[in-house]
């Protein structure tokens, strides 16, 4: 569990670390049910654990609920001299994902905070609508209440004083 704040709001995340090993697959894929936000990680010192990212992704897709949001990340950025995957090839893959994608190095401590605070701010504007309901703010008419509030007898003309 950690607690961190993103647009001035205090975020708890639970943060679950699945098992890479084949043998734990059938448990691994139990935690992408619940998941909001999904990190897919490889190593830059590793090309095989680069390949691996299509297999992650279509596990995610298949188990994953709809709206998850996922960030690519390339782990082990301090380990420069025993790199194998041209940063630019993340960005790539990032890009045909549609992610957003990072270089970090849990040694140096390297954009760690960065994309947890991202992935957290993605999960956030994904339930927009939740979170502003925890703000207190009034929500935005659908164009249903609309075109019910235009045929209702005190019609489209009463003014309103708001939409809660
Ligand atoms: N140099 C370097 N080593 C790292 C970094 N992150 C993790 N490691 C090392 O890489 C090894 C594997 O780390 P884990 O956290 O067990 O990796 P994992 O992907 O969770 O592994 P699985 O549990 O098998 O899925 C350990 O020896 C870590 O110390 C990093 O950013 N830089």
């Amino acid at each position: 569990m950690k607690t961190i704040e993103v647009d001035g709001i205090k975020v708890r995340i639970q943060i679950w670390d699945t098992a890479g090993q084949e043998r734990y697959q059938t448990i691994t894929k139990q935690y992408y049910r619940r998941a909001q936000g999904i990190f897919l990680v490889y190593d830059i010192s590793s090309e095989r654990s680069y390949q691996h990212i299509v297999k992650w992704a279509s596990d995610v897709d298949e188990y994953a609920p709809d709206g998850v949001q996922k960030i690519l990340i390339g782990n082990k950025a301090d380990e420069e001299h025993k790199r194998q995957v041209p940063k630019e090839q993340g960005l790539q893959l990032a890009r045909e994902y549609g992610m957003d994608f990072y270089e970090t190095s849990a040694c140096s401590n390297l954009n760690i905070k960065e994309s947890f605070t991202r992935l957290t701010e993605l999960v956030l504007q994904a339930h927009r609508k939740e979170l502003d309901e925890l703000r207190g703010l009034p929500r935005a008419p659908t164009l249903a209440q609309l075109e019910e509030d235009e045929s209702s007898p005190w019609g489209a003309n009463t003014p309103k004083t708001c939409w809660c």
